[in-house]
Protein backbone atom coordinates (compact mmCIF):
# COMPACT_ATOMS: atom_id res chain seq x y z
CA UNK A 1 0.00 0.00 0.00
CA UNK A 2 3.13 2.20 1.04
CA UNK A 3 4.60 1.93 -2.50
CA UNK A 4 1.32 2.50 -4.44
CA UNK A 5 0.36 5.97 -2.21
CA UNK A 6 4.25 7.31 -2.88
CA UNK A 7 4.82 9.81 -5.42
CA UNK A 8 6.76 9.08 -8.76
CA UNK A 9 9.39 11.79 -9.46
CA UNK A 10 8.38 13.77 -12.66
CA UNK A 11 9.67 13.16 -15.73
CA UNK A 12 11.66 15.41 -17.42
CA UNK A 13 11.01 15.62 -21.30
CA UNK A 14 13.40 14.46 -23.49
CA UNK A 15 12.80 17.39 -26.01
CA UNK A 16 14.51 21.01 -25.69
CA UNK A 17 12.09 23.46 -26.67
CA UNK A 18 13.35 26.72 -28.54
CA UNK A 19 10.57 28.58 -26.46
CA UNK A 20 8.42 27.65 -23.37
CA UNK A 21 5.32 30.01 -23.10
CA UNK A 22 4.07 30.35 -19.32
CA UNK A 23 0.24 31.63 -20.07
CA UNK A 24 -2.51 30.99 -22.80
CA UNK A 25 -4.17 34.08 -22.03
CA UNK A 26 -4.69 36.55 -25.66
CA UNK A 27 -0.75 37.48 -24.62
CA UNK A 28 0.78 34.25 -24.28
CA UNK A 29 -1.30 32.62 -26.88
CA UNK A 30 -0.01 35.45 -29.45
CA UNK A 31 3.53 35.30 -29.27
CA UNK A 32 3.88 31.46 -29.01
CA UNK A 33 2.02 31.95 -32.54
CA UNK A 34 4.07 34.21 -33.90
CA UNK A 35 6.96 32.46 -32.35
CA UNK A 36 5.28 28.95 -34.08
CA UNK A 37 5.04 30.92 -37.51
CA UNK A 38 8.95 31.80 -36.95
CA UNK A 39 10.06 28.09 -36.92
CA UNK A 40 10.60 28.15 -33.43
CA UNK A 41 9.63 25.02 -31.65
CA UNK A 42 7.18 26.36 -29.12
CA UNK A 43 5.73 24.66 -25.93
CA UNK A 44 2.25 26.82 -24.58
CA UNK A 45 1.53 25.98 -20.73
CA UNK A 46 -1.42 26.64 -19.23
CA UNK A 47 -2.72 26.07 -15.60
CA UNK A 48 -6.14 25.65 -16.08
CA UNK A 49 -7.82 23.48 -19.00
CA UNK A 50 -9.10 25.76 -21.85
CA UNK A 51 -11.50 27.59 -22.28
CA UNK A 52 -11.46 29.24 -18.95
CA UNK A 53 -12.53 32.03 -17.45
CA UNK A 54 -10.43 32.31 -14.56
CA UNK A 55 -7.56 35.08 -15.64
CA UNK A 56 -8.25 38.40 -17.62
CA UNK A 57 -8.75 37.21 -21.27
CA UNK A 58 -12.39 35.69 -21.32
CA UNK A 59 -15.34 37.08 -22.37
CA UNK A 60 -17.05 37.72 -25.60
CA UNK A 61 -15.81 41.10 -26.17
CA UNK A 62 -13.27 43.96 -26.19
CA UNK A 63 -12.99 47.32 -27.51
CA UNK A 64 -10.58 48.03 -29.79
CA UNK A 65 -9.25 51.73 -30.91
CA UNK A 66 -6.28 54.04 -31.51
CA UNK A 67 -7.80 56.70 -29.40
CA UNK A 68 -5.00 56.92 -26.93
CA UNK A 69 -3.01 60.26 -25.31
CA UNK A 70 0.68 58.65 -26.20
CA UNK A 71 1.79 58.29 -28.97
CA UNK A 72 3.99 55.02 -28.74
CA UNK A 73 0.19 53.49 -28.32
CA UNK A 74 -1.15 55.17 -31.19
CA UNK A 75 2.19 53.94 -33.46
CA UNK A 76 1.31 50.06 -31.93
CA UNK A 77 -2.34 50.25 -32.87
CA UNK A 78 -1.50 51.06 -36.10
CA UNK A 79 0.37 47.64 -36.90
CA UNK A 80 -1.69 46.00 -33.97
CA UNK A 81 -5.10 46.81 -36.42
CA UNK A 82 -3.24 45.09 -39.54
CA UNK A 83 -2.21 41.99 -37.62
CA UNK A 84 -5.63 41.51 -36.12
CA UNK A 85 -7.04 41.49 -40.27
CA UNK A 86 -4.17 39.11 -41.05
CA UNK A 87 -5.44 36.60 -37.96
CA UNK A 88 -9.49 37.11 -39.59
CA UNK A 89 -7.95 36.13 -42.80
CA UNK A 90 -5.56 33.15 -41.45
CA UNK A 91 -8.18 31.65 -39.34
CA UNK A 92 -11.81 32.26 -41.74
CA UNK A 93 -13.55 34.28 -38.72
CA UNK A 94 -14.28 37.61 -37.85
CA UNK A 95 -12.77 39.19 -34.94
CA UNK A 96 -13.02 42.91 -34.97
CA UNK A 97 -17.22 45.10 -35.95
CA UNK A 98 -16.10 48.20 -36.67
CA UNK A 99 -18.56 50.49 -34.46
CA UNK A 100 -16.52 53.57 -33.69
CA UNK A 101 -15.79 54.93 -30.47
CA UNK A 102 -17.80 57.58 -28.67
CA UNK A 103 -14.70 59.54 -26.07
CA UNK A 104 -16.43 62.41 -23.45
CA UNK A 105 -13.98 63.77 -21.75
CA UNK A 106 -13.79 67.83 -19.53
CA UNK A 107 -13.39 69.64 -22.25
CA UNK A 108 -10.64 71.63 -21.23
CA UNK A 109 -9.26 68.98 -19.17
CA UNK A 110 -5.59 67.74 -19.46
CA UNK A 111 -6.64 64.20 -20.72
CA UNK A 112 -9.38 65.18 -23.45
CA UNK A 113 -7.10 67.93 -24.62
CA UNK A 114 -4.32 65.61 -24.94
CA UNK A 115 -6.11 63.10 -27.08
CA UNK A 116 -7.54 65.21 -29.38
CA UNK A 117 -4.38 66.74 -30.03
CA UNK A 118 -2.75 63.28 -30.42
CA UNK A 119 -5.74 62.24 -32.85
CA UNK A 120 -5.00 65.62 -35.24
CA UNK A 121 -1.15 64.58 -35.12
CA UNK A 122 -1.42 60.85 -35.93
CA UNK A 123 -4.53 62.05 -38.99
CA UNK A 124 -6.61 59.32 -36.98
CA UNK A 125 -10.25 59.52 -38.79
CA UNK A 126 -12.16 61.70 -35.67
CA UNK A 127 -15.32 63.60 -35.79
CA UNK A 128 -15.52 66.14 -33.05
CA UNK A 129 -18.92 67.22 -31.91
CA UNK A 130 -20.00 70.30 -30.37
CA UNK A 131 -22.51 70.24 -27.83
CA UNK A 132 -25.33 71.25 -30.12
CA UNK A 133 -25.18 68.47 -32.40
CA UNK A 134 -24.50 65.76 -29.70
CA UNK A 135 -28.21 64.33 -29.20
CA UNK A 136 -28.50 64.24 -33.15
CA UNK A 137 -25.97 62.09 -33.42
CA UNK A 138 -25.78 60.35 -30.26
CA UNK A 139 -29.67 59.79 -28.80
CA UNK A 140 -30.13 58.45 -25.74
CA UNK A 141 -26.93 59.55 -23.93
CA UNK A 142 -26.81 63.19 -21.80
CA UNK A 143 -23.57 64.48 -22.22
CA UNK A 144 -22.48 66.04 -18.92
CA UNK A 145 -21.92 69.86 -18.63
CA UNK A 146 -18.60 70.89 -19.45
CA UNK A 147 -17.61 67.95 -21.76
CA UNK A 148 -16.55 67.30 -24.88
CA UNK A 149 -16.94 64.56 -27.37
CA UNK A 150 -15.41 63.02 -29.73
CA UNK A 151 -15.65 59.72 -32.06
CA UNK A 152 -12.70 57.48 -33.13
CA UNK A 153 -14.43 56.30 -36.37
CA UNK A 154 -12.45 53.10 -36.77
CA UNK A 155 -12.56 51.87 -33.11
CA UNK A 156 -14.91 48.89 -32.97
CA UNK A 157 -15.55 45.73 -30.54
CA UNK A 158 -13.42 42.71 -30.90
CA UNK A 159 -14.69 39.21 -30.16
CA UNK A 160 -12.76 38.02 -27.56
CA UNK A 161 -13.27 34.64 -26.87
CA UNK A 162 -13.24 33.70 -30.13
CA UNK A 163 -9.82 35.57 -30.79
CA UNK A 164 -8.16 33.31 -28.39
CA UNK A 165 -9.35 30.41 -29.84
CA UNK A 166 -8.34 31.33 -32.82
CA UNK A 167 -5.14 32.12 -32.04
CA UNK A 168 -4.36 28.98 -30.38
CA UNK A 169 -5.75 27.03 -33.31
CA UNK A 170 -3.43 28.44 -35.30
CA UNK A 171 -0.62 28.12 -32.94
CA UNK A 172 -1.58 24.25 -33.22
CA UNK A 173 -1.32 24.06 -36.88
CA UNK A 174 2.11 25.58 -37.13
CA UNK A 175 3.15 22.66 -35.27
CA UNK A 176 3.07 24.33 -31.92
CA UNK A 177 2.13 22.48 -28.61
CA UNK A 178 -0.45 23.57 -25.91
CA UNK A 179 -0.62 21.61 -22.66
CA UNK A 180 -3.79 23.19 -20.64
CA UNK A 181 -4.37 21.75 -16.76
CA UNK A 182 -0.37 22.08 -16.14
CA UNK A 183 0.26 24.86 -13.42
CA UNK A 184 3.99 25.61 -13.64
CA UNK A 185 5.27 25.07 -10.10
CA UNK A 186 9.11 25.65 -10.15
CA UNK A 187 10.96 28.10 -12.89
CA UNK A 188 15.26 27.11 -13.10
CA UNK A 189 17.09 29.78 -14.85
CA UNK A 190 19.90 29.00 -17.50
CA UNK A 191 21.10 28.96 -21.04
CA UNK A 192 18.59 26.13 -21.11
CA UNK A 193 16.01 27.08 -18.56
CA UNK A 194 14.15 24.27 -16.58
CA UNK A 195 10.25 24.47 -16.10
CA UNK A 196 8.43 22.04 -13.67
CA UNK A 197 4.62 21.68 -13.74
CA UNK A 198 2.49 19.51 -11.44
CA UNK A 199 2.78 16.49 -13.91
CA UNK A 200 6.32 17.55 -16.10
CA UNK A 201 9.38 18.70 -16.58
CA UNK A 202 10.12 21.03 -19.46
CA UNK A 203 13.49 22.31 -20.82
CA UNK A 204 13.91 25.73 -23.07
CA UNK A 205 16.24 27.87 -24.24
CA UNK A 206 14.14 30.80 -23.83
CA UNK A 207 11.27 31.28 -21.48
CA UNK A 208 7.93 34.04 -22.11
CA UNK A 209 6.57 34.80 -18.39
CA UNK A 210 2.52 35.72 -20.07
CA UNK A 211 0.78 34.62 -16.74
CA UNK A 212 -1.50 37.69 -16.09
CA UNK A 213 -2.85 38.24 -12.41
CA UNK A 214 0.07 34.91 -11.37
CA UNK A 215 3.08 37.26 -12.95
CA UNK A 216 4.51 37.83 -9.39
CA UNK A 217 3.76 34.16 -8.27
CA UNK A 218 6.15 32.79 -11.11
CA UNK A 219 8.84 35.52 -11.09
CA UNK A 220 9.63 34.82 -7.61
CA UNK A 221 10.87 31.95 -8.71
CA UNK A 222 13.18 34.17 -10.52
CA UNK A 223 14.34 36.41 -7.96
CA UNK A 224 12.13 39.54 -9.06
CA UNK A 225 9.09 41.05 -8.27
CA UNK A 226 7.42 43.91 -10.31
CA UNK A 227 4.89 46.65 -8.27
CA UNK A 228 2.13 45.11 -9.74
CA UNK A 229 -1.75 45.07 -8.30
CA UNK A 230 -4.18 42.58 -9.17
CA UNK A 231 -8.26 43.63 -9.06
CA UNK A 232 -11.02 42.43 -9.45
CA UNK A 233 -13.25 43.90 -11.96
CA UNK A 234 -17.09 43.60 -11.63
CA UNK A 235 -18.20 43.01 -15.31
CA UNK A 236 -21.80 44.67 -15.59
CA UNK A 237 -24.88 43.98 -17.88
CA UNK A 238 -27.71 46.57 -18.26
CA UNK A 239 -31.29 46.11 -19.34
CA UNK A 240 -32.38 47.90 -22.51
CA UNK A 241 -35.75 49.65 -21.28
CA UNK A 242 -36.76 49.41 -24.95
CA UNK A 243 -34.55 46.26 -26.30
CA UNK A 244 -32.11 47.49 -29.13
CA UNK A 245 -32.12 51.00 -27.88
CA UNK A 246 -27.69 50.91 -27.30
CA UNK A 247 -27.63 48.02 -29.84
CA UNK A 248 -24.40 47.33 -32.38
CA UNK A 249 -27.44 46.83 -35.21
CA UNK A 250 -28.43 50.46 -34.23
CA UNK A 251 -24.99 51.62 -34.86
CA UNK A 252 -24.46 52.42 -31.47
CA UNK A 253 -20.63 53.08 -30.56
CA UNK A 254 -18.22 51.97 -27.65
CA UNK A 255 -17.66 54.48 -25.45
CA UNK A 256 -15.59 56.01 -22.50
CA UNK A 257 -16.70 58.41 -20.04
CA UNK A 258 -12.81 60.10 -19.04
CA UNK A 259 -13.13 60.96 -15.22
CA UNK A 260 -16.60 60.96 -14.70
CA UNK A 261 -15.03 63.01 -11.23
CA UNK A 262 -12.28 64.26 -10.13
CA UNK A 263 -10.52 61.47 -9.06
CA UNK A 264 -12.76 58.84 -10.35
CA UNK A 265 -11.34 56.08 -12.90
CA UNK A 266 -12.81 56.25 -16.56
CA UNK A 267 -16.56 54.51 -17.11
CA UNK A 268 -16.67 52.58 -20.66
CA UNK A 269 -19.32 50.32 -22.31
CA UNK A 270 -20.14 48.26 -26.03
CA UNK A 271 -22.88 48.24 -27.60
CA UNK A 272 -25.65 45.26 -26.72
CA UNK A 273 -24.89 42.66 -28.74
CA UNK A 274 -23.61 39.44 -27.02
CA UNK A 275 -26.45 39.00 -24.52
CA UNK A 276 -29.44 40.51 -26.59
CA UNK A 277 -31.27 43.44 -24.41
CA UNK A 278 -28.35 43.78 -22.01
CA UNK A 279 -25.14 46.16 -22.51
CA UNK A 280 -22.16 46.04 -21.03
CA UNK A 281 -20.69 49.14 -19.11
CA UNK A 282 -18.12 48.97 -16.41
CA UNK A 283 -15.41 50.89 -14.34
CA UNK A 284 -11.85 51.19 -15.01
CA UNK A 285 -11.22 49.95 -11.34
CA UNK A 286 -11.72 47.49 -9.54
CA UNK A 287 -10.45 46.23 -5.21
CA UNK A 288 -7.20 44.52 -4.97
CA UNK A 289 -7.25 41.00 -4.60
CA UNK A 290 -5.39 37.64 -4.38
CA UNK A 291 -5.78 35.72 -8.19
CA UNK A 292 -6.88 32.55 -6.62
CA UNK A 293 -9.06 34.22 -4.22
CA UNK A 294 -10.73 36.36 -6.91
CA UNK A 295 -14.49 35.78 -5.77
CA UNK A 296 -14.17 36.42 -2.34
CA UNK A 297 -13.58 39.86 -3.25
CA UNK A 298 -17.16 41.60 -2.68
CA UNK A 299 -16.29 45.43 -2.96
CA UNK A 300 -18.95 46.84 -5.02
CA UNK A 301 -17.94 50.36 -4.86
CA UNK A 302 -17.66 50.34 -8.37
CA UNK A 303 -21.02 49.42 -8.73
CA UNK A 304 -22.48 52.12 -6.90
CA UNK A 305 -20.69 54.67 -9.16
CA UNK A 306 -21.42 52.75 -12.09
CA UNK A 307 -25.22 52.87 -11.10
CA UNK A 308 -25.27 56.91 -10.57
CA UNK A 309 -23.26 57.10 -14.30
CA UNK A 310 -26.11 55.34 -16.14
CA UNK A 311 -28.93 57.39 -14.06
CA UNK A 312 -27.41 60.54 -15.26
CA UNK A 313 -26.14 59.68 -18.53
CA UNK A 314 -27.82 56.55 -20.07
CA UNK A 315 -31.38 56.90 -19.61
CA UNK A 316 -32.93 54.16 -21.70
CA UNK A 317 -31.43 51.65 -19.02
CA UNK A 318 -32.35 50.48 -15.89
CA UNK A 319 -29.93 51.80 -13.75
CA UNK A 320 -29.27 48.47 -11.58
CA UNK A 321 -26.90 45.86 -13.11
CA UNK A 322 -28.68 42.93 -14.34
CA UNK A 323 -25.59 40.62 -14.89
CA UNK A 324 -22.66 40.80 -12.70
CA UNK A 325 -19.74 38.65 -14.44
CA UNK A 326 -16.10 38.34 -12.98
CA UNK A 327 -12.21 39.70 -14.13
CA UNK A 328 -9.33 40.96 -13.38
CA UNK A 329 -6.76 43.48 -14.62
CA UNK A 330 -3.16 43.58 -13.41
CA UNK A 331 -2.11 46.91 -13.11
CA UNK A 332 1.31 48.94 -12.90
CA UNK A 333 2.19 51.97 -11.17
CA UNK A 334 1.73 54.27 -14.31
CA UNK A 335 -0.76 51.68 -16.20
CA UNK A 336 1.61 51.02 -18.81
CA UNK A 337 2.70 48.00 -19.98
CA UNK A 338 5.88 45.50 -18.72
CA UNK A 339 7.69 44.26 -21.71
CA UNK A 340 11.00 43.31 -21.05
CA UNK A 341 13.77 40.91 -21.06
CA UNK A 342 14.62 39.95 -16.83
CA UNK A 343 16.87 42.04 -15.62
CA UNK A 344 19.21 38.79 -14.43
CA UNK A 345 18.52 36.20 -17.06
CA UNK A 346 18.33 37.27 -20.97
CA UNK A 347 16.72 34.43 -21.81
CA UNK A 348 13.53 34.93 -19.53
CA UNK A 349 11.24 37.24 -21.23
CA UNK A 350 8.37 39.01 -19.95
CA UNK A 351 4.83 40.60 -20.62
CA UNK A 352 2.94 41.69 -17.81
CA UNK A 353 0.76 44.46 -16.32
CA UNK A 354 -1.70 45.07 -19.17
CA UNK A 355 -3.23 47.47 -16.87
CA UNK A 356 -7.12 46.81 -18.13
CA UNK A 357 -6.55 47.83 -21.88
CA UNK A 358 -3.92 45.00 -23.08
CA UNK A 359 -6.15 42.71 -25.65
CA UNK A 360 -6.05 45.40 -28.37
CA UNK A 361 -2.42 44.98 -28.78
CA UNK A 362 -2.56 41.18 -28.21
CA UNK A 363 -0.98 40.58 -31.90
CA UNK A 364 1.66 42.98 -31.81
CA UNK A 365 2.78 42.28 -28.14
CA UNK A 366 2.96 38.96 -29.63
CA UNK A 367 4.94 39.76 -32.15
CA UNK A 368 7.39 42.14 -30.06
CA UNK A 369 7.64 39.17 -27.08
CA UNK A 370 8.52 36.88 -29.87
CA UNK A 371 11.43 38.92 -31.15
CA UNK A 372 12.81 39.53 -27.78
CA UNK A 373 12.68 35.56 -27.34
CA UNK A 374 14.36 35.17 -30.46
CA UNK A 375 17.58 37.72 -29.41
CA UNK A 376 15.78 39.97 -32.40
CA UNK A 377 15.75 43.80 -32.15
CA UNK A 378 12.02 44.88 -31.23
CA UNK A 379 10.24 46.55 -33.81
CA UNK A 380 9.06 49.05 -31.84
CA UNK A 381 10.17 51.57 -29.29
CA UNK A 382 9.67 49.51 -25.63
CA UNK A 383 11.40 51.77 -23.47
CA UNK A 384 7.96 53.01 -21.94
CA UNK A 385 7.92 49.55 -20.88
CA UNK A 386 10.94 48.51 -19.34
CA UNK A 387 11.68 47.19 -15.74
CA UNK A 388 13.91 49.73 -15.54
CA UNK A 389 11.01 52.36 -14.78
CA UNK A 390 10.54 51.40 -11.43
CA UNK A 391 13.83 51.24 -10.06
CA UNK A 392 12.68 52.60 -6.75
CA UNK A 393 9.75 49.95 -6.81
CA UNK A 394 11.29 46.53 -8.11
CA UNK A 395 12.58 44.00 -6.00
CA UNK A 396 14.89 41.53 -5.94
CA UNK A 397 13.98 38.62 -4.09
CA UNK A 398 17.18 36.96 -4.32
C1 LIG B 1 -13.40 43.24 -17.60
C2 LIG B 1 -12.24 43.53 -18.50
C3 LIG B 1 -12.42 44.35 -19.59
C4 LIG B 1 -11.36 44.65 -20.44
N1 LIG B 1 -11.58 45.43 -21.52
C5 LIG B 1 -10.60 45.63 -22.42
C6 LIG B 1 -10.87 46.31 -23.62
O1 LIG B 1 -11.99 46.72 -23.86
N2 LIG B 1 -9.86 46.46 -24.51
C7 LIG B 1 -8.61 45.98 -24.26
O2 LIG B 1 -7.74 46.17 -25.10
N3 LIG B 1 -8.32 45.32 -23.12
C8 LIG B 1 -9.29 45.13 -22.20
N4 LIG B 1 -9.05 44.43 -21.06
C9 LIG B 1 -7.68 44.00 -20.75
C10 LIG B 1 -7.28 42.71 -21.43
O3 LIG B 1 -8.35 41.80 -21.46
C11 LIG B 1 -6.06 42.16 -20.70
O4 LIG B 1 -5.04 43.15 -20.72
C12 LIG B 1 -5.52 40.89 -21.32
O5 LIG B 1 -6.54 39.95 -21.47
C13 LIG B 1 -4.37 40.34 -20.49
O6 LIG B 1 -3.98 39.12 -21.04
P1 LIG B 1 -2.83 38.21 -20.39
O7 LIG B 1 -2.57 37.15 -21.39
O8 LIG B 1 -1.73 39.08 -19.93
O9 LIG B 1 -3.47 37.61 -19.06
P2 LIG B 1 -4.44 36.36 -18.81
O10 LIG B 1 -5.54 36.35 -19.79
O11 LIG B 1 -4.81 36.37 -17.38
O12 LIG B 1 -3.52 35.11 -19.12
C14 LIG B 1 -2.55 34.65 -18.23
C15 LIG B 1 -2.65 33.13 -18.22
O13 LIG B 1 -1.56 32.59 -17.49
C16 LIG B 1 -2.00 31.43 -16.85
N5 LIG B 1 -1.09 31.11 -15.75
C17 LIG B 1 -0.82 31.87 -14.66
N6 LIG B 1 -0.01 31.23 -13.82
C18 LIG B 1 0.29 30.03 -14.39
C19 LIG B 1 1.07 28.91 -14.00
N7 LIG B 1 1.72 28.88 -12.81
N8 LIG B 1 1.15 27.86 -14.83
C20 LIG B 1 0.50 27.86 -16.02
N9 LIG B 1 -0.29 28.88 -16.42
C21 LIG B 1 -0.39 29.96 -15.63
C22 LIG B 1 -3.38 31.86 -16.36
O14 LIG B 1 -4.19 30.77 -15.98
C23 LIG B 1 -3.91 32.63 -17.54
O15 LIG B 1 -4.63 31.82 -18.43
C24 LIG B 1 -10.09 44.12 -20.18
C25 LIG B 1 -9.89 43.28 -19.08
C26 LIG B 1 -10.95 42.97 -18.25
C27 LIG B 1 -10.72 42.08 -17.07
O1 LIG C 1 -8.88 49.28 -23.36
C1 LIG C 1 -10.00 49.73 -23.62
O2 LIG C 1 -10.24 50.29 -24.66
C2 LIG C 1 -11.10 49.53 -22.60
C3 LIG C 1 -11.95 50.73 -22.50
C4 LIG C 1 -11.35 51.76 -21.66
C5 LIG C 1 -10.92 51.25 -20.38
C6 LIG C 1 -10.30 49.97 -20.44
N1 LIG C 1 -10.50 49.15 -21.38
Amino acid sequence: LAAQTMKQPLEMSSEVYDCIVIGAGIQGSCTAYQLAKNKQKTLLLEQFVLPHSRGSSHGQTRVIRKTYEEDFYVQMMHESYELWAQLEREAGVELYRRTGLLVMGPENGEGFSRLKATMQRHKIPTVFLEKQEFSQHIPNVNLADGNGALIDTFAGVLYADRALRAVQRLFQSCGGVIKDGEKVIDIRPGAEVTVTTDSGVYRGRSLVITAGPWANTLLRHTGLQLPLKVVKINVCYWKEEIPGTYSVGQSFPCFIEMEPKEGEYDIYGLPSNEYPGLMKVCYHMGSETEPDERDKQTDRGDIDILVRFVTRCLPGLVPVPAVVESCMYTVTPDHNFVLDSHPTYGNIIIGAGFSGHGFKFGPIIGKLLSQLAMGQVPSHDLSPFRIQRFQSHARSSL
